[in-house]
């Protein structure tokens, strides 16, 4: 879809530092939409018809086909919310340059947070804040925080050693103007990347210090724990004493570079490096720490002594930035002087560089990212995803916007330098006592202030509580990508990830911040909408499975449960089903896709309803029966060598016995069987044409779900590396699968 521009901007008097463009084309996909609305309406005619006609099959069968198709309408209604007003947006980073240069920037926090050596390694993590520290924007008026929540003196041996490549690595970024702040990045892919080349002897030589920087890393990540003799190099350490255990220790915050220890904290240039801090809060057995939310909670506070940016950028450990001018980006929306002060954060795409050519595991999230994001910015209200989001310190602090709020990002402030005089000791054993795990005890922080608790996904709830007090949103998609992260590369990865997402989302529904009820007369009503239609995740897996399941089963009695091909009635369900899939093959490839790849995506959706969200939704119901929360399981970022390999070619990976993939498997193992079924009537049957006739629409829908499940059947029965799906499961799914046909079957007489 391309753009063209709208006219809201007015005659440009106040020279605004963006501009909105509307996608050229939503008129077309209101027409459709609106089309398919109708024919939605005439599947609910039929159904209401056969009530009165008496056909239909049993009552209950009836019932759940109707309960799941007044499902689908109303979530695809819900859905449309974010795909009727598209919008881009375009910043004008050179008329804030002229405006604001240097000494009138604001100064800006960035947030890093990590939660486990092992599978987010520590030379991963260090290239995320290096990348962060070399933005190109005045050095002195950045401050970078990295929240560990393993306490890891692993993960801070290496933030140690980041900050002496700092002083190399920023002076060489400025040098050579790096569009490619990342240094891991840089050199994997250093020729495409800037128009003036360090020559040569520069190129080796900041390459050779990384590569021992990133060898000695790897060398104590080997160890398993830091060596005496690099131990006795600092005196930090000693911080790790008392630490007991990833659970149990008390807060170790290590200010690491900071203007007032001069001597220590200038690149080789002479020119000071942005402020780097260390932090592990503290945590006790007995205090829920609410994972990232947590920690994101501990590095406001701390921050707000330490540096106190007006504006926060929070990223995940493996979000390196992409590019050297996001917060340039970042600062035409919040310091824009007609509508700056009403928006509360601009949010970047989460964009990833791991992902292969027809992306297996769906793990772009295209519609997620690339539509439903720009459909939410036309209602200035883009969800707050976690990562790659500029936030203004007071929304997310917890304010509320009012009419007569100043941004204060637009007074000229170099105040705080030299005023105070601070000891940097005096200032860690300050913000030390900030990040204990009491500090929150009769607070509202969590519940009114900073990122909200209560919900798997934080960052949505957030951004929801944020959009609550009145706040607009951001979304910028900046032509050369702002930041890239690391996707899930296994199956169980990404179903055990939408898990996590679709059990949080219910919460938000289920919380006293829904926004389906609170939410009304608080957001406009599309937002309310939208934000359902992602809190509602779990629960469309009713419907699914019950369409995955039952239509395909009436195959093996010969029950058609859809109208026949010569019935007129037959002509809304084709046009609502052809409608719907070119639509969504249109929008992917329109949107940078391959065919092969919403292939992919589609069947990852599939995966995704039937048991993410099943087992989303169980778990959000045992809930409320007191059994306990369920834990973030932090994704892993490294493969072995095997399941990289087969990655890169594409194939699935299983591997695991995992009661989600018993669900996949039985469910294609049963459709499977009731097409045999169908197959067998046909070939054996007299009347071929008058079954196919009949029972058109269940044929497609079970031939579609097994030719989208090939992957399953090969991963149960074809393959032999380690990656297939164990034997005990092909076992057990074929006997779920099987004598729920056969009994089936059998209860036909
Ligand atoms: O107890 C914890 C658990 C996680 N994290 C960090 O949270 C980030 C996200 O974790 P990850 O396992 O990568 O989850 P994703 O599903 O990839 O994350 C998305 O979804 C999360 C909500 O479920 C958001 O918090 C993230 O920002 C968003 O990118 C990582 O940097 C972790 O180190 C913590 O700091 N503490
Ligand atoms: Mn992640």
């Amino acid at each position: 879809m391309g753009v063209n521009r709208s006219d809201d901007d007015g005659d440009d008097e106040l020279e605004s530092l963006f501009e909105t463009k509307k996608a050229r084309g939503i008129f077309i996909y209101r027409v459709f939409a609106v089309s398919l609305f109708v024919a939605i309406c005439f599947v609910y005619a039929y159904r209401f018809n056969q009530i009165l006609t008496g056909e239909g099959t049993t009552r209950w069968t009836w019932l759940g086909l109707v309960a799941a198709e007044l499902w689908f309408g109303l979530y695809w209604v819900l859905g449309q919310a974010f795909r009727w007003n598209l919008v881009f947006r375009n910043t004008f980073k050179n008329k804030l340059s002229q405006r604001y240069e240097e000494s009138k920037l604001p100064e800006v926090d960035m947030f890093v947070c990590t939660a486990d050596p092992d599978i987010e390694p520590p030379i991963m993590v260090i290239n995320t804040v290096l990348s962060l520290m070399a933005y190109d924007y005045p050095s002195h008026k950045l401050s970078v925080y990295l929240s560990d929540d393993a306490a890891s003196d692993l993960t801070f041996y290496a933030l140690l050693e980041a900050s002496l490549f700092a002083k190399h690595w920023l002076p060489f970024c400025k040098r050579f103007k790096l569009e490619q702040p990342s240094p891991a990045a840089y050199f994997h892919n250093h020729t495409l990347l800037t128009s003036s080349p360090p020559n040569a002897h520069e190129f080796k030589n900041i390459k050779k210090l990384y590569h021992d920087m990133k060898k000695r890393i790897e060398d104590q990540t080997k160890l398993g724990r830091i060596s005496r003799e690099e131990r006795s190099k600092h005196s930090e350490f000693s911080q790790w004493d008392s630490y007991s255990s990833r659970r149990d220790h008390d807060t170790i915050l290590q200010i690491i570079l900071h203007k007032k220890d001069p001597l220590s904290s200038k690149d080789e240039d002479g020119n000071y490096l942005p402020t780097l801090v260390y932090l592990a809060r503290e945590k006790r057995p007995q205090h829920r720490h609410n994972f990232k939310a947590g920690a994101m909670n501990s590095l406001l506070r701390v921050s707000s002594v330490i540096s106190n940016a007006k504006i926060v950028l929070n990223v995940d450990c493996d979000m390196y930035s992409n590019s050297s001018e996001s917060v340039r980006d970042a600062l035409c929306f919040l310091m824009d002087e007609e509508k700056g002060h009403e928006i509360g954060f601009v949010q970047f795409p989460q964009k990833f560089d791991n992902i292969i050519k027809h992306d297996i595991y769906g793990s772009t999230l295209l519609s997620l990212i690339d539509v439903e994001m720009s459909g939410a910015d036309g209602y200035d209200g883009p969800l707050y995803i976690g990562t790659c989001c500029f936030h203004r310190r007071d929304a997310l602090s917890g304010m509320k916007f009012s009419v007569g709020y100043k941004n204060d990002l637009l007074k000229s402030d170099d105040q705080r330098d030299n005023s105070i005089e601070v000891n940097l000791q005096e200032l860690e054993v300050k913000s030390k006592a900030l990040a204990s795990c009491t500090y929150e005890e009769n607070t509202l922080w969590g519940k009114e202030m900073g990122v909200i608790y209560g919900s798997l996904v934080e960052d949505v709830m957030t951004g929801l509580c944020i959009h609550l007090k009145g706040w607009k949103s951001v979304y910028y998609s900046p032509p050369r990508k702002a930041f890239y992260g690391v996707a899930p590369t296994t199956l169980l990865q990404a179903l055990v990830q939408h898990k996590r997402w679709a059990e949080g989302e219910l919460q938000i529904l289920l919380s006293k911040n829904s926004p389906a009820f609170y939410g009304h007369g608080r957001i406009n009503l599309a937002l309310q909408m939208g934000y359902s239609y992602f809190n509602c995740w779990a629960i469309t897996s009713l419907s699914k499975l019950y369409y995955s399941i039952i239509p395909s089963l009436y195959l093996l009695r010969g029950i058609p449960l859809f109208p026949k091909m010569s019935s007129l009635w037959f002509i809304p369900f084709a046009y609502v089903i052809v409608g719907e899939s070119v639509h969504c093959l249109l929008e992917f490839v329109l949107f940078g896709g391959t065919i092969q790849g919403w292939w992919n995506d589609l069947r990852m959706v599939l995966y995704k309803g039937t048991s993410s969200y099943l087992f989303a939704l169980i778990d959000n119901i045992s809930k409320l029966f007191g059994l306990p929360d369920s834990p973030f399981t932090v994704t892993a970022k490294t493969m072995e060598e095997d399941v990289s390999e087969r990655y890169e070619k594409q194939v699935m990976e299983f591997g695991a016995d995992s009661p989600l993939f018993t669900v996949l498997a039985t469910l294609a193992l049963l459709n499977l069987f009731c097409l045999l079924g169908i197959l067998k009537e046909l070939v054996i049957g007299e009347d071929w044409f008058g079954t196919c006739e009949k029972m058109s629409l269940q044929i497609l829908l079970c031939g579609f779900l097994v030719l989208i499940n090939i992957p399953i059947y090969q991963g149960l029965f074809l393959r032999k590396d380690k990656g297939r799906l164990p034997s005990s499961l092909a076992i057990k799914s074929t006997t779920l699968a099987l004598s729920t046909c056969i009994v089936f079957y059998m209860l036909k007489e």
